[in-house]
């Protein structure tokens, strides 16, 4: 089951336990284990830290057994929810902290904007895909989302979180969302006040909740009814900090 193993991970921060605070596991107590390096460059990037190689010098090269030390004793050695986030976890070889973990009883969450499919996805218990919407300034690629979806399989539940700051991208999230039929859809409004990246950053509560009120408006004008409209709670409680 579970061998010493010599994966090395590129780690910009692993922290908890908080909430997840987030789509399908909103409010479910989880450690973050969140990698540096991102194939992507949105324009509204809450997490540019573990994006931007100007903070790469930050970011440390662990070993899948160091990363476990730091899971465990941060969660008392109980098992709870990992969640695997970046930057772009996928770029990372993840399936053997996921191996470990699962030995222990401990699941896994990753979240993803869905370029790079792995193998080890079906390893996953839930693979939330967020595909980046037009405000985001980059192009979604449906093919290697598609590839994401295929490489899950059965393995884990996987659900489609969308980032929304406008009509445009609740249009994108429409379409997209219409391609993978049996995928559960979590719409979030867009925080425009990502932080600085070693600060800490307040946030435009007003704006979010004006936002969230209009996704919610434009959910029920479409009947959507099966879409999931949820605010990020971690920037409710702790607005931009990092760590929470
Ligand atoms: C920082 S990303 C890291 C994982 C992966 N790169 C991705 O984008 O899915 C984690 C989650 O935060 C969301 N996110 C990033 N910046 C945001 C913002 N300014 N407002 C709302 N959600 C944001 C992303 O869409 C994603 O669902
Ligand atoms: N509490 C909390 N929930 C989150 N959900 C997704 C996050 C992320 O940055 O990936 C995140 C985060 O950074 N903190
Ligand atoms: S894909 Fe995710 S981590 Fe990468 S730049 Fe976009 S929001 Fe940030
Ligand atoms: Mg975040």
């Amino acid at each position: 089951m579970t061998e010493a193993s010599s994966s090395t991970v590129l780690v910009s921060e692993i922290f908890g336990p908080t909430i997840q605070g987030e789509g399908v596991l909103i409010g479910l107590p989880t450690v973050f284990v969140r990698t540096g390096g991102c194939d992507y460059r949105c324009s509204w990037c809450d997490s540019l830290h573990a994006v931007e190689s100007r903070f790469r010098h930050d970011w440390k090269p662990m070993s899948t057994e160091e990363i476990w030390s730091d899971v465990t004793r941060l969660s008392g050695g109980k098992p709870l929810t990992v969640s695997l986030s970046g930057g772009n976890p996928a770029i990372q070889p993840l399936g053997d902290l996921i191996d470990l973990g699962h030995g222990e009883g401990y699941r896994f969450a990753l979240e993803t904007q869905g370029s790079l499919a792995r193998p080890w996805f079906s390893q996953l218990d839930t693979l939330v895909l967020s595909p980046k919407p037009p405000s985001s300034g980059m192009v979604c690629d449906l093919t290697a989302l598609a590839d994401c979806v295929g490489a899950a399989g059965e393995g884990p539940q996987t659900v489609l979180k969308f980032v929304v700051f406008d009509a445009e991208d609740f249009a994108f999230a429409r379409n997209v969302a219409a391609r993978f039929p049996a995928l559960p859809v979590y719409l979030q409004p867009g925080n425009h006040t990502p932080p600085p990246a070693d600060g800490e950053g307040n946030v435009d509560i007003d704006g979010l909740t004006e936002r969230m009120r209009w996704l919610v408006d434009a959910v029920a004008g479409e009947r959507w009814f099966s879409a999931h409209v949820l605010p990020q709670l971690h920037v409710m409680l702790w607005g931009n900090r990092r760590g929470v």
